[in-house]
């Protein structure tokens, strides 16, 4: 029977989220990552651990059929292949940092300089773009160091909470872009494998539209009810149910995680009581 090939980081900041979202998809992995190759028991799925930084050539090669790795790599090795779903995690922007010393005006200040980066090709088409020439230093990591040892004026590297940066004096100064884990597919992938790849999507979807909204279930007087329902656009509309005790009712809803605490306020405000929020395991839309 075939099976879908799936490359995902064999170790690093992408591994063990993408292991975990195969995991919510219900999806069970039979070796370890000791192996280059893992099948699964219950999913015509075969796992391919491998370096982010090699996946975008595997996926050309058709080697794999689909891969999870850093949209960012993506950029850098691999424009010409398809993104088919944003995974959420592994958020970080790639960008341009200097010392705190350098009196930053714009990028135009850059102009002759030499940036050392992990990311040439992106480096090289943003500074092309706005007309600027630099001389780039690879360099495969700890790229924010090049600076203090004068090896460079300025860098191109990922930043997250910017503690990095913080820690080497240096300075973030111009955002290229914003990355996220994503799910890529190889331009070779086969009738059959495009069809367990949507079986996968639809998993992946399903999953991550649970993490992103929680269930929320309240009690309310009937005449605050017009009010609180309005705060509750739900999955199509509220449900409500009649309480023991007459004129209250109970509100049951799906709130987004991310504007939840605000709506609680609103419907606290607004008459609500005995409010309770659970997460939501899977949501299919
Ligand atoms: N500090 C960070 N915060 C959030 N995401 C990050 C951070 N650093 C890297 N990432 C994301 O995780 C991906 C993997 O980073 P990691 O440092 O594990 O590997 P790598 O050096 O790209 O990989 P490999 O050795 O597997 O080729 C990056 O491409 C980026 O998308
Ligand atoms: O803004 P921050 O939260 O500090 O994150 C940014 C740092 O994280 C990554 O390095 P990583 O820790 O993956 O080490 P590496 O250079 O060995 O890949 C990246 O290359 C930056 O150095
Ligand atoms: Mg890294």
């Amino acid at each position: 029977m075939e099976q879908l090939k799936i490359a995902v980081q064999k170790a690093g900041r992408l591994h063990d989220e993408s292991m975990a979202l195969l995991k919510d998809c219900g999806i069970y992995i039979d070796n370890g990552r000791e192996q280059l190759k893992a099948a699964s028991s219950n999913f015509p799925i075969e796992i391919y651990y491998l370096r982010n930084g090699d996946i975008p050539q595997y996926l050309k090669d058709g080697v794999v059929d689909c891969a999870i790795l850093g949209e960012n790599i993506l950029i850098e090795k691999g424009q010409e292949l398809s993104v088919v779903d944003w995974l959420g995690f592994s958020k970080c922007r790639v960008s341009l940092a200097v010392p705190k010393t350098f009196k930053y005006n714009s990028i135009n200040d850059l102009n002759g300089k030499r940036i050392a980066t992990s990311y040439p090709e992106t480096t090289q088409n943003f500074l092309t773009q706005n007309n600027i020439q630099a001389e780039l230093h690879l360099i495969n990591g700890s790229v924010e160091i090049a600076p203090n040892i004068g090896l460079a004026d300025a860098i191109c590297d990922i930043v997250s909470s910017g503690n990095t940066l913080f820690k080497n004096n240096l300075k973030e100064v111009e955002v290229i872009f914003k990355s996220q884990a994503v799910l890529a597919v190889s331009p070779s992938i086969s009738k059959k494998g495009g069809e367990i790849l949507n079986k996968l999507r639809f998993r992946i979807r399903s999953v991550l539209h649970g993490r992103n909204s929680r269930y929320v279930l309240l009690n309310a007087p009937n005449h605050k009810l017009a009010e609180i329902i309005n705060l509750l656009p739900g999955m199509k509309s509220p449900t409500l149910l009649p309480l023991a005790e007459a004129g209250w009712s109970s509100v049951h809803s799906v709130v987004n995680s991310d504007a939840f605490w605000e709506v609680i306020e609103e419907l606290r405000e607004a008459g609500a009581e005995g409010i309770l929020v659970c997460p939501i395991e899977k949501m299919i839309i």
